[in-house]
């Protein structure tokens, strides 16, 4: 980080061109499961092939995570956005206007390719402009803002019911035009950026970001506990929300497609002021595992109280905000405690890339087990593998947040790794 650093309104005003690129690009990928009933309806697409669309966002990434990393750090975050930006607005475009479910599926991983990369230039912009500076905070406000796109997707069908009544073409419409408001947004950063680039006020190459092979794997043990309940929590938060869970609503509690959209849509919601408020709790109290613990306890409680019990979605939905909104306030944060400073950008890329297998592996899986159960509105039962998959995902994450709770995140641990970031990588 240079000495000098850019004019704080400079920096809040790129805050605000980011966190408003994030809301379109979230807004984007939540826009499949809104349209997944109308998909069926009208393109007869089976379960299988309304996750691969979700899917196939992920499963290139598991490898053009890394070189997206490397990318951002040899080109800079700025014109990362941009380019990212104008890959996803194309990927958006090519799923709206696809005559065939082989034009859609390009679309969304032309989606993905672009969306992934984005997201790491997008924290490298906050910590270009932040870095020193409320950094923790910017960017819990900036995926907050993230979050607010996820839950306009979700209520899309509330707020565009005209573009619903339509079919399933109109919805994905809009969702390229928040695509290309993401893209106009990064223009602005990108401009806005220009000048203090110029004048040295930004980091010129971040080095320790860059990813090192050698060190790859030299990680200490709650490292990987913390790689794999990213990979295990995420896997089920995004394949169940952001694909099946309207599905899954309408089937078997009845709702009707409006209704279960504002469902889902309300742990996005929490997520808007839980994640920043998360976020400063853990750093007042000082405290970081336990709140994980907590928060990934709460996905498999909500499950079991979907699926085994009568209780009204409202329980399970409040449970699901309060996991979706503390985990991610605690993980990111913990994962530079966990590793040394100049290893963060290697320890990131590699949870990515593991996170983006799980998810596009358990988007297929979860698919593949509605499909062979026979699951549908006449049939609600046939939910009852793909909840069990997800419910034993979400307790084996919650045993993960358990031992790295026990290896790296009692008291004595968090207190010397806030002294020395890194140092609790040793236990
Ligand atoms: C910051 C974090 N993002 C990720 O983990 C991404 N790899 C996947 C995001 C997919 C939804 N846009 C998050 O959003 O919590």
């Amino acid at each position: 980080m240079s000495a000098a650093q850019p004019p704080r309104a400079t920096a809040w005003l790129v805050g605000v061109m980011v966190a408003l690129a994030l809301f379109g690009n979230y807004y984007v990928y939540d826009s499949i499961g809104p349209v997944a009933d109308l998909l069926q309806q009208q393109r007869a697409f089976s379960d299988s092939q309304v996750g691969l669309l979700n899917a196939i966002y992920s499963l290139p990434n598991i490898v053009l995570i890394l070189v997206g990393g490397v990318l951002v750090d040899r080109f800079g975050a700025a014109r990362m956005t941009l380019v990212t930006a104008a890959v996803c607005l194309a990927g958006a475009a090519l799923t709206a206007f696809s005559p065939n479910f082989t034009g859609m599926a390009t679309g969304r991983l032309l989606f993905g390719i672009g969306a992934e990369t984005f997201g790491i230039a997008t924290l490298a912009a906050i910590a270009d402009y932040f870095g020193g500076r409320s950094l923790a905070f910017a960017m819990g406000l900036a995926l907050a803002i993230g979050r607010l796109g996820s839950f306009g997707a979700d209520m899309s069908p509330t707020w565009f019911s005209a573009a619903y009544a339509q079919g399933w073409q109109p919805p994905l419409v809009i969702a390229t035009a928040f695509a290309a408001t993401s893209f106009a947004a990064s223009l602005a950063y990108w401009w806005a950026d220009r000048g203090p680039r110029k004048a040295g006020l930004l980091p010129t190459g971040r080095t320790a970001e860059r990813l090192v092979w050698r060190d790859l794997l030299h990680f200490g043990r709650a490292y990987w506990y913390l790689l794999a309940l990213c990979v295990l929590w995420y896997s089920v938060i995004l394949a169940f929300r952001s694909t099946f869970s309207i599905k899954y609503f309408q089937h078997t509690h009845g709702l009707d497609l409006a209704t279960a959209g504002e469902m889902n849509s309300y742990v996005f919601l929490a997520a808007v002021f839980a994640t920043p408020a998360f976020g400063w709790l853990c750093d007042r109290v000082g405290r970081y595992a336990p709140f994980l613990a907590f928060g990934t306890l709460m996905l498999p409680i909500a499950l079991a109280v979907m699926a085994l019990t009568g209780w009204s979605l409202w329980v399970a939905t409040v449970l699901i905000g309060i996991s979706f909104s503390l985990v991610p306030a605690v993980m990111w944060p913990l994962a530079s405690r966990l590793v040394a400073p100049n290893r963060f950008g290697t320890a990131i890329g590699l949870m990515w890339v593991a996170q983006n297998a799980g998810i596009g592996g358990a988007n297929l899986f979860a698919g593949w087990l509605n499909d062979s159960a026979g699951a549908s509105a006449a049939n609600p039962a046939g939910y009852a593998p793909m909840m069990a998959f997800f419910g034993t995902a979400s307790v084996l994450g919650f045993v993960c947040a358990l031992a790295l709770w026990l290896t790296a995140g009692r008291r004595r641990h968090e207190v010397r790794a806030a002294a020395s970031p890194g140092r609790a990588a040793a236990g």
